[in-house]
């Protein structure tokens, strides 16, 4: 413990950090000494109730490198008991969690309650009731500066705060962190928007789109714990190196709950082994394909041709050809799933034999009727009439059989389309066939039809822009009766069927009445590199909006010609290795085809890499990014290899300016670009 004088006030401010840290230990300790033995009845709920309690005491551990709070607000007055966490009181500290001393009292509030709103959104012009707002810096773990606004006094001038600018412009080392001590205020107006309501982000590379998600999650189970802990919340990433880099953010912000997945996990119905060429993809991700399987999924209903008959002891009931047509057309007219629609049948054929009972002056009960359901000849008829289907042979038989996939496909795509999606060798079975990534899709489709797909409370959609339709439903169905945050960056966009407008996306995803949102700060790329990428937003995204870097290191970008192609291999080397001199992470990137070279050069020379998500060291900062990973990743320092191969490795010319673009915008201290080939015309 220090010797606080009360005088300082920086030691006053530790005074309250050591305190606050005890009580956080007495915190710990008191859940770690909770005996459950005697609350709970068996040992499932033991179980149950163990986990939670060991869940809570890792969100009370004392992270020695997160400082416990990074600010603290005076209000003029002090606010109501509703926004304040039951603080009473005009002074409070925010952290990334709640603490409270041993009488109940808090210590520090989450970043999350109503009162700490003020520390990102109040200004000079609207200070919120705010007196005074310090921001405070630590050294190690240590708090060693702070500095003050006073918001409410007229003469003090405005100005940047230096606190924050050396967090931002702080060298990144592993993964991705939280940025809850310096959350900008339109970033906050996003991360605080209410569940009910979907939010789309545009926002240009390293405008916080992806913290921002993140911590809209950790909000939203703040503000709505109990519900979403009953109906889950879930973000979606585009590659698992890129979960990677993102993982430890919630479990950071003491979020230890939440899912992560790509789309491809989502709908991971069969082995994803092939993959299609980009006309197939193209046809097999437009959202037509939903109406061709709705169409070849209903086909299976047939209608009743003869009566159904049932033997029941003495006496036979038929119910007559025309009526079951018509209990068949009514369950086809409702908006009912497929699976739904086949067990309400039996049901409705039963009754029908019911009702017939009833005229004959029997009275049937409930259990009759349920007998009768089960009966072998209205199975047999339900059998007949409404069959059951499987979704993985439903789409393996669309792209087998020419046939089938015209009788459903024709009117809505064209026969060329038509050809583009068929196999050139139809599949015999389910397991052997060559599923594509496209296809699971499908099939996801297919099996929402049947049966309906549980949906979750709350779905964060990181890199949006890169989705086809059929995945903006996939994830869609998912969220359904809970909301969405997509995040993307239209300029981003590499696949065949990248998103052309937000509108339409959403509408694929069925939150059209999501709020866009448009990001402009940069936080990442330094201003001088930002304005080279910039260069080629004209041809790739005309009308977005470049983006306004916070961080001015001058210096930061290098273009360096090695002579002819035999030496671009040692120029890449020498520059990683002039990067490595330096503080922080090193991402080598390169088109997709030059990765095996590179690798072999660096080992040659006795450096070792990593792969794009495996943790930083150390002793081992260097990464290897391939340009088609590179996506929504970020090094201190970027050494970009051959420009104009990554553009090529591409199909076409604007998907490989965009690749490029992503490539030019990862790094966070400085970008040096090595190239033997002539650079392309907007970089030259
Ligand atoms: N308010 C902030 N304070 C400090 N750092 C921030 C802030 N907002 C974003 N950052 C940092 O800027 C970097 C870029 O953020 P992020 O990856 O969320 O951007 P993005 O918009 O998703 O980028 P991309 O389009 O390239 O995927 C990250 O290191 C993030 O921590």
């Amino acid at each position: 413990m220090h010797a606080h004088d009360q005088t300082d006030p920086l030691a006053r401010e530790r005074g309250h950090l050591d305190a606050s840290r005890s009580a956080l230990r007495a915190m710990r300790a008191d859940a770690e000494a909770l005996d459950i033995r005697d609350v709970t009845a068996n040992w499932v709920n033991a179980a149950v109730l163990e986990r939670q309690i060991d869940d809570r005491i890792k969100s009370l551990a004392d992270l020695a490198h997160t400082p416990l709070f990074f600010g603290r607000l005076d209000y003029l007055r002090a606010p109501g008991a509703d926004r304040a966490e039951g603080a009473g009181g005009e002074r409070f500290y925010i952290g990334r969690r709640h603490v409270h001393d041993a009488d109940g009292d808090p210590m520090v509030i989450d970043w999350r309650a109503p009162v700490s709103q003020p520390f990102y959104r109040a200004s000079k012009k609207d200070p919120m009731d705010i007196a005074l707002r310090r921001r405070f810096g630590y050294t190690g773990g240590d708090l060693t500066a702070y500095e003050d606004e006073h918001l409410s006094d007229a003469g003090e001038a405005e100005r940047t705060s230096a606190l924050l600018q050396r967090e931002i412009e702080r060298p990144r080392v592993g993964p991705m962190r939280d940025i809850v001590a310096t959350i900008q205020p339109e970033q906050d107006e996003i991360v605080r928007s209410g569940l009910e309501g979907s939010v789309c982000v545009q926002g240009g590379p390293g405008t916080g789109k992806t913290a921002v998600g993140l911590h809209r999650v950790a909000y939203l189970l703040y503000a709505h714990r109990e519900r979403l802990a009953r109906t889950g919340t879930l973000v979606i990433g585009p590659n698992a190196s890129f979960l990677h880099y993102i993982e430890q953010v919630l479990p950071a912000l003491g979020e230890l709950e939440v899912k992560q997945a790509t789309v491809g996990d989502l709908v991971a119905h069969v082995e994803v082994r092939g993959a299609d060429d980009p006309a197939a993809a193209l046809v097999k991700g437009d959202a037509r394909m939903a109406d061709v399987l709705r169409r070849a999924l209903r086909s299976h209903v047939t209608l009743p041709t003869g009566p159904v008959v049932v033997v029941r002891g003495s006496r036979r009931w038929r119910v007559p050809a025309y009526e079951l047509e018509e209990i068949v057309r009514e369950l086809l007219a409702r908006d009912i799933r497929y699976g739904a629609a086949r067990d309400a049948l039996p049901q409705r054929i039963a009754h029908a034999v019911l009702v017939r009972m009833e005229q004959s002056g029997e009275a049937p009960d409930d259990r009759v009727q349920d007998a009768v359901a089960r009966n072998a000849a209205v199975k047999a008829a339900v059998k007949a009439i409404w069959p059951q289907v499987d979704p993985a042979k439903l789409v393996l038989r669309l792209l087998s059989d020419a046939e089938f996939l015209a009788a459903h496909a024709d009117g809505v795509l064209s026969e060329e389309e038509q050809r583009a999606i068929l196999w050139a060798r139809p599949a015999r079975s389910v397991r052997s066939a060559t599923w594509s990534a496209a296809d699971a899709v499908l099939i996801d489709e297919a099996a929402d039809l049947v049966t309906r797909t549980h949906s979750l409370g709350h779905v964060v959609l990181d890199e949006a822009q890169d989705l086809s339709p059929m995945q903006y439903r996939a994830v869609g169905r998912r969220c359904t009766t809970g909301s969405a945050t997509v995040l993307g960056d239209l300029a981003q966009g590499t696949t065949p069927w990248a998103t052309r407008s937000w509108a339409e996306a959403l509408g694929h995803l069925g939150k059209g009445d999501a709020v866009v949102e448009e990001l402009t700060a940069g936080f990442r790329v330094p201003r001088e590199v930002i304005a080279y990428a910039s260069r080629l937003l004209p041809d790739i995204a005309p009308g977005l909006a470049e983006v306004d870097s916070v961080r001015e290191s001058p210096g930061s970008l290098a273009v360096r010609r090695a002579d002819g192609a035999g030496a671009l291999d040692a120029a890449c080397l020498a520059a990683c290795e002039e990067a490595l001199l330096r503080e922080g992470s090193v991402g080598l990137i390169a088109a997709d085809s030059r990765v095996p070279a590179l690798a072999e050069a660096l080992k040659a020379a006795g450096v070792t890499s990593l792969s794009p998500g495996e943790e930083t060291t150390p002793d081992t900062r260097l990464t290897l990014v391939p340009a088609s990973l590179a996506k929504g990743l970020e090094y201190d320092y970027v050494v970009l290899d051959e420009p104009a191969a990554v553009v090529d490795g591409e199909p076409d010319e604007r998907t490989g300016l965009r690749r490029l673009y992503v490539a030019l915008t990862r790094a966070v201290s400085g970008l040096t670009v090595v190239h033997a080939a002539d650079l392309p015309a907007q970089l030259g």
